[in-house]
């Protein structure tokens, strides 16, 4: 809405303004209706948009007094009016069949605060919730056809063998996607087997470092005795049997690359000490060696252990375990990512049948019963049962006797609890019937009676849940 602060016009300069072209073209582009008066009422000025909203000719209102107006009935009420008695802004409302017209009057004041006129703006409230409802409607259409492509688009997207469907690993994707290109060590929380090394080689693909090397060290699977010379490396005859011409360690060999320390938490203390050194001064020396090596290195770290136990405990260094946290990225075990499920089952079930040359469907209630178990092992679990299942499953699908019995009978354990589960997977069947049945979004959600948007929704949440047919 337009609004007019108190501005200082003598009334003869105001006159002269309000007479000149350009105002009148000015006051011509605004879509409010604006009707101008001077400090007895009198109309100066009446721009082309309150023409339209009011329906009345500029020409038969300008030089009329507003006063006159009223007393003569030729309009109800008037803000200017108000304004003049009050020296305030006033609102008013007029509503009738066609219009619902909303009236802002505002003095405007010279330097003696007397009033040199009234700049009434009027809109038509109706129009404007007319185009309200227009948007709101556009809008609708927008986000549905944003749906639609993210439906569409969500089948697609797989990012190097990487599934990430679920709202908890797309979060992690983005947390992963924020700090790959910058230099700050990362810190990898998880339990075994949710793919802690995959988002380490996601980070390090996605950073400025991809074309170097991404060097992986366990640190609970190196011997402690060797520990040192695995990570710095070793010159001539710095211990017995240490090869001629010496050795590059790891932060040798990761220069200018990723550092992936997996396992962290088993790093023994001496190591632990040596690494921060590492960290903040940014070189080190080769065992039996006087040169210092300078290391370009972005460390990234990996745990599933409960680091801040072993801190307490006093197992891990605490400046180390705060050098490491700057940037920690929690991986949820799979049972709280169930949507990732089917798609999981999907992937490696093309791997390995591409792998055995064994085309292997899968039964939808096989994939219902994988989706409801716990998963201890998680993905390394899933991609272990999977290729089995591939393999003896003879018959080329796999159907619920396939499945081993810790699974099953978790199941038998879980259903009372699942009922609303149970539902939702009968509404899936539904929806993926009227799918079949009548090819296209639309027409099913209407044999349906549901929304198309409605219909979309479920479908895409569904088959994120229970993914049926493995072809
Ligand atoms: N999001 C994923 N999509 C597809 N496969 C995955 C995903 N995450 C992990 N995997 C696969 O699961 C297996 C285990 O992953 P990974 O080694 O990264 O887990 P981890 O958390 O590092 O395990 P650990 O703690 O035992 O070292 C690997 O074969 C990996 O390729």
């Amino acid at each position: 809405m337009l609004c007019y602060s108190c501005t200082i016009y003598e009334a003869g300069r105001l006159w002269s303004v309000v007479i000149s072209k350009e105002w009148d073209t000015l006051l011509d582009l605004i879509s409010d209706g604006i009707i101008i008066t001077d400090h007895e009422g009198t109309i100066l000025k009446v721009n082309k948009a309150y023409e339209r909203i009011v329906s009345i000719k500029p020409k038969a209102l300008v030089g009329k007094n507003i006063k006159e107006m009223v007393k003569d009935g030729t309009i109800p009420e008037s803000s200017t009016l108000k304004v003049l008695q009050t020296k305030q802004e006033v609102t008013l409302f007029h509503e009738n069949n066609e219009k619902d017209l909303l009236y802002t009057g505002t003095p405007m004041f010279n330097e003696r605060n007397e009033i040199v006129a009234v700049v009434n703006c009027v809109r038509d409230m109706r129009e404007l919730n007319e185009l309200k409802r227009t948007v709101t409607q556009i809008k609708q259409v927008n986000q549905e056809y944003r749906e639609q492509l993210d439906y569409f688009h969500g089948r697609e997207s797989k990012i190097d063998g990487l599934i990430a469907e679920s709202r908890e690993m797309q979060h992690v994707l983005t947390l992963a996607t924020k700090v790959a290109p910058l230099d700050s060590v990362v810190m990898l929380r998880g339990e075994s087997g949710v793919g802690k090394e995959v988002i380490a080689k996601f980070i390090h693909t996605h950073s400025k470092r991809v074309s170097e090397a991404f060097i992986k060290v366990n640190c609970g699977a190196i011997p402690k005795d060797l520990m040192e010379s695995e990570f710095f490396g070793y010159e001539t005859g710095a211990f017995t049997g240490a090869s001629k011409g010496g050795k590059p360690g790891f932060f040798e060999l990761a220069d200018k690359g990723t550092l992936f320390l997996d396992e962290i938490g088993d790093m023994p203390q001496e190591l632990q000490v040596k690494l921060l050194r590492v960290l903040e001064d940014r070189e080190f020396r080769r065992i039996g060696g006087v040169k210092t090596i300078r290391s370009d290195v972005r460390i990234i770290a990996a745990t599933n252990q409960p680091l801040e136990e072993l801190v307490e405990q006093k197992k891990f260094r605490k400046d180390l375990y705060y050098r490491l946290q700057v940037y920690p990225i929690v991986i949820p075990p799979l049972r709280e990512r169930t949507t990732d499920i089917p798609h999981l089952i999907e992937y490696y079930l093309n791997t390995f049948q591409e792998r055995h040359g064994t085309p292997t469907r899968i039964n939808p209630e096989a994939i219902y019963i994988l989706s409801q178990y716990k998963w201890p092992g998680n993905i390394r679990e899933v991609i272990n049962l999977l290729e089995r299942l591939v393999i003896i499953c003879s018959n080329r699908e796999i159907l619920p006797e396939h499945l081993p019995r810790e699974i099953t009978d978790c199941l038998h354990l879980i259903k009372p609890v699942h009922f609303k589960e149970q539902l939702e997977w009968i509404e899936f069947q539904e929806l993926q019937r009227a799918l079949e049945q009548h090819g296209s979004t639309r027409k099913a959600s209407e044999s349906l009676q549901m929304s198309k948007t409605t219909f979309i929704r479920k479908l895409k949440k569904y088959e994120g849940r229970f993914k049926m047919d493995h072809k």
